[in-house]
C-alpha cells in the first residue's frame, strides 16, 4: 500500500501468497485505493519445496525481470509467554532490552511439514532461500541492480542459533533461531550475488500487533496494555504497534540506492513517543565466517531435497505405469 502511494504508476506488484482468498481481498482492498494499479497474485506457499518450485517457475513464464523481492512471510507458532521469566525481567537491568527483543519470555512449538523439514525453518528461511535460487535468472541482470528485502527481527538472537543444528530441531526458540539465520543468510547473498547486480537487506519492523502476535495474550489485555505500551515509548523506540509504522524500513530500503546499503546492517522501523515515524540502521551480530558456512548448509540441503523431490516423482511415474498395465 505504500509502495503503491508512493508510486502507482510505474510499479507492478506481484502478490505471492498462500491463500487465494486472502490474497484475493488484499488486491481488491489495493485496487479501491488505488484503482489504475497492476496488482497481480501468485499461489505459493514457503513452507512447500514443491509450491515454491511452481510458483518461481510460473513467475519466470510472466515475467521478464524482477527489481524487489520482499521475503516477509513468516511464522511463530504456538506461542508460549513465559511469565515468571517476564517478571524476573522486569526487576532487572534487560528490562527495556526484553520488551524490544522478546528475549527470553517466548518459546514456540515447532511443526513438520510434508517435506519432513522443521516448519518454521522451511516457512521463515528455507523456502525464501529456495525462491531466490529460482529466480537468479529474473533478479540478475547486466547493467541493472535488484534488491532482497528480508523481514527480520529483534529477536534474531546469535545465542538460539547453532551450525550444527540448523532446523532448531532441538531448541525450542525456532523463530528467533530463523530470524538469526535470516540475517547470517542475507550476508551470504550479498556476499555472493553483489557482483551480478543483486543485493540483498534485513530489516526490523518492530514489535507490532498483527495476527502473528495478537494470540500471545488475551485480546482485552492488548487493549488493556495499549496506553502503557504507547508510554514505554519513551523509553524504546522500537514498540512500532501499527503495521503502518512497522512498514516504515521496508518502504525506506524501496527508495535507496541499494549499493550505499550496509550488508551488515539491520535497518530498524522506529516510532518515537510522539508517534513519528524512521528508519535507523543498527550493525548485526554476524559474521561472514558463520554466514558462509550456513550457506553451504543451504546448500546441501537443497541438493539433498531436489534429489528426494525426483525419488518421489519417479516412484509416481512408476506407480501409473505398473496401474495402467
Ligand atoms: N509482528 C511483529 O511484532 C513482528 C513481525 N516480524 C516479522 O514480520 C513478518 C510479517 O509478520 P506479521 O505481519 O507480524 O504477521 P502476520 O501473521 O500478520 O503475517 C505473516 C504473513 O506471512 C504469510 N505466511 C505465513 N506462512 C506462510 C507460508 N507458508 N507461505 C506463504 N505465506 C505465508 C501469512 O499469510 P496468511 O495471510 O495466509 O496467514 C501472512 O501474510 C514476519 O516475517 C514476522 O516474522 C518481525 C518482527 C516483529
Ligand atoms: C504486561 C505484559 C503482560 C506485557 C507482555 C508483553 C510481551 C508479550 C511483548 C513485549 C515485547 C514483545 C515482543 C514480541 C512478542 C510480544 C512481546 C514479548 C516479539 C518477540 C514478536 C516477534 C518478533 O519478531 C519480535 C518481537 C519483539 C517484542
Amino acid at each position: 500500500e505504500r509502495l503503491l502511494s508512493h508510486n502507482s504508476d510505474g510499479l507492478q506488484l506481484c502478490l505471492a501468497c498462500r491463500n487465494m482468498q486472502r490474497a484475493e481481498a488484499t488486491r481488491s482492498h489495493l485496487l479501491t485505493s488505488h484503482p489504475a494499479a497492476q496488482v497481480d497474485l501468485l499461489q505459493m506457499d514457503t513452507s512447500s519445496i514443491s509450491s515454491v518450485l511452481r510458483a518461481a517457475q510460473e513467475f519466470k513464464l510472466r515475467y521478464a525481470r524482477l527489481d524487489y523481492l520482499y521475503l516477509n512471510a513468516g511464522i511463530m507458532p504456538n506461542p508460549q509467554f513465559d511469565v515468571k521469566a517476564f517478571v524476573k525481567g522486569l526487576f532487572s537491568s534487560n528490562v527495556i532490552n526484553m520488551f524490544s527483543t522478546g528475549e527470553g519470555i517466548l518459546t514456540q512449538k515447532d511443526g513438520i511439514t510434508n517435506d519432513g523439514l522443521q516448519e518454521v525453518f522451511a516457512t521463515n528461511l528455507f523456502g525464501h532461500f529456495l525462491l531466490v535460487r529460482e529466480l537468479e535468472p529474473v533478479l540478475c541482470h547486466a547493467g541493472q541492480t535488484s534488491q532482497l528485502v528480508w523481514t527480520s527481527s529483534s529477536n534474531a538472537l546469535s545465542s538460539t542459533f547453532s551450525l550444527d543444528d540448523i532446523q532448531h530441531q532441538k531448541g525450542t526458540q525456532p523463530y528467533s533461531s530463523s530470524k538469526y539465520a535470516t540475517d547470517l543468510l542475507s550476508l551470504a547473498l550479498n556476499n555472493r550475488y553483489n557482483k551480478q547486480g543483486l543485493y540483498s537487506s534485513v530489516i526490523c519492523p518492530g514489535f507490532m500487533l498483527t495476527n502473528m502476535t495478537i494470540g500471545i495474550l488475551p485480546f482485552y489485555l492488548w487493549k488493556l496494555l495499549m496506553p502503557f505500551f504507547l508510554m514505554l515509548r519513551i523509553f524504546t523506540n522500537t514498540l512500532t504497534l501499527t503495521t503502518y509504522n512497522g512498514s516504515e524500513a521496508l518502504f525506506w530500503v524501496f527508495l535507496q540506492k541499494p549499493e550505499s546499503l550496509n550488508p551488515f546492517s539491520k535497518y530498524h522501523s522506529l516510532t518515537s513517543a510522539l508517534g513519528n515515524s524512521y528508519t535507523q540502521p543498527h550493525k548485526m551480530d554476524i559474521n561472514m565466517e558463520t554466514s558462509e558456512s550456513l550457506y553451504e548448509k543451504l546448500l546441501q540441503l537443497e541438493k539433498d531435497m531436489r534429489g528426494k523431490l525426483k525419488d518421489k516423482e519417479k516412484e509416481s511415474h512408476h506407480a501409473k505405469e505398473t496401474c495402467r498395465i
